[in-house]
């Protein structure tokens, strides 16, 4: 026998927006009802999903008699907004105007956190209601929660992510289909996966996004997308695909937020760029459209976090748990984290990383150009891990060799600087590309 639903009275939900997520949003909140108002000890009465147009086709799940394109009224009558319409404006004036009214919000929208959430949280403080927002870092994946409650009892010193489902998608594609870059963007829009701007995806500006929410709760410090460096994936070729594979790695988008030292000043350092990860490393194994965080605690060791980050339905679970948890909060008492920014520590310069690289070359093929090379590497005190040098035998008349070499942590100044002075080199063809070495 399913439990009696207590006699609390309905809690007014609006949702905002009703495309790949809010249609997911709608079906559960409209499937599982009895379940949730089990959940929550109240009905969850859906009382409006706002829409550009009225009109347009929809989903048979939504009831066509709930969309309005008046999202202003709509959210003055709800207890609980659901945003997932995303952009900037009008979803920052929309969450405004929803917490100034009483109610609890919940978004997806992690261009907005990242840009200006920081006035979001203080306007849902003032007001005294939560501001929850699971489903813009990793889809499904819980990782906000864990963060910002499950390790504040502990140190972070460092999250390492995949946070970006579409170019995981197109990455992988890439790497065991063989696809282009367009064609594996294409299919990831189709499945849902990409930005309404899939240029948001591929050039880094939703991983930066997520990885500013990420360092801003793991640190306690206040980190905007501004603050972080940003580099996508639209520079990466087939071949930068391959001989990662060769030489026994997986080129993966990261997010990676760490505490760090620059002139002697401690602080955070976060950055999105595509990074070669070793094979053996538990975030060379997520494939497709999944997520991963890594994360490292001072207390707890490694962790990592798996699962769907992108996709409607997944990124749908994570709405409904936090308007589970909103809603509850309105029927027992009680209230979410607010804002922890209290370490206040300093972003320090991406320059200031320390990583290691592999630089890939086509040099002379005659004896020296290794000597030659590794001087100018040792004369930047930048150490060599490993060389690889192989023959280009699928043109037999070449008259060079591809040389591939990976050096121990560098800070990043002194390898641009290495780079440029082997560009120089006589017995230099071509500096083919330099990529990060991640997670070794
Ligand atoms: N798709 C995913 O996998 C995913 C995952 C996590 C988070 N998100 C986030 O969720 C949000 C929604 O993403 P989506 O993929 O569902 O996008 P979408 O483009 O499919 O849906 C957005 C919907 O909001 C509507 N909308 C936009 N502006 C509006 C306005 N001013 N008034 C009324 N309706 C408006 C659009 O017409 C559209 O139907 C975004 O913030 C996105 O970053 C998406
Ligand atoms: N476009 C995003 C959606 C999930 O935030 C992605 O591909 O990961
Ligand atoms: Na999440």
């Amino acid at each position: 026998m399913p439990s009696p639903v207590p006699a609390h009275p309905p809690l007014r939900v609006a949702v905002l927006g009703c495309g790949v997520v809010g249609t997911e949003v709608v079906r559960l909140l409209t499937t599982q009802a009895s379940d949730l108002a089990s959940r929550v000890g109240a009905p969850l009465e859906l009382v409006g999903i706002a829409v550009r147009d009225v009109e347009t086709e929809r989903d048979a799940v939504v009831d066509r008699a709930l969309l309005t394109a008046d999202a202003e009224s709509l959210v003055e009558r709800a207890d609980v907004v659901v945003e997932v319409m995303g952009g900037i404006e009008p979803a920052r004036s929309l969450l405004l105007r929803a917490v100034a009214g009483g109610a609890s919000v919940v978004t997806a929208n992690k261009a907005l956190l990242a840009q200006d959430g920081p006035t979001l949280y203080a306007a849902a403080d003032e007001a005294g209601v939560d501001v929850y927002f699971e489903a813009a870092v990793a889809g499904a994946i819980p990782i906000v929660r864990p963060v910002r409650e499950s390790l504040a009892g502990d140190r972070v010193t460092r999250v390492l992510g995949i946070v970006n489902g579409t170019t995981n998608y197109v990455l992988d594609k890439m790497a065991s289909e063989g696809l282009d870059l367009d064609q594996a963007v294409k299919e990831a829009q189709a499945l849902g996966y990409a930005e309404a701007d899939p240029t948001a995806d591929v050039e880094g500006y939703d991983a930066a996004a997520k990885a500013a929410i990420l360092a801003s709760l793991a640190f306690h410090t206040r980190v905007s997308i501004e603050d972080v460096s940003r580099e996508g994936i639209t520079s990466l070729t087939a071949d930068d695909v391959l001989w990662a594979q060769r030489t026994g790695y997986v080129l993966k988008l990261l997010a990676i937020a760490e505490r760090g030292t620059a002139d002697g000043v401690e602080g955070v350092q976060v950055r999105v760029h595509p990074a070669l990860v070793p094979v053996s490393h538990p975030l060379a194994t997520v494939r497709g459209a999944y997520n991963a965080v890594f994360i490292e605690a001072e207390a707890a060791g490694e962790l990592m976090f798996y699962g769907r980050g992108a996709g409607g339905e997944p990124t749908a679970s994570a709405v409904l748990g936090d308007v589970v948890s909103v809603a509850r909060h309105r029927v027992l008492g009680g209230k979410g984290p607010i804002e922890s920014r209290y370490a206040d520590l300093p972003v320090l310069p991406a320059t200031s990383a320390r990583t290691r690289f592999q630089v890939r070359l086509e040099v002379a093929d005659r004896p020296g150009v290794l000597a030659q090379v590794s001087t100018v590497l040792a004369s930047h005190d930048v150490s060599i891990e490993a060389v690889r040098q192989t023959p280009v035998t699928e043109l037999p008349d070449a008259d060079y060799a591809r040389l591939v070499i990976t050096t121990h942590a560098a800070p990043e100044h002194a390898l641009r600087s290495t780079v440029e002075a082997i560009a120089g080199l006589d017995v230099v063809r071509r500096v083919v590309s330099v990529l990060r070495v991640e997670g070794a």
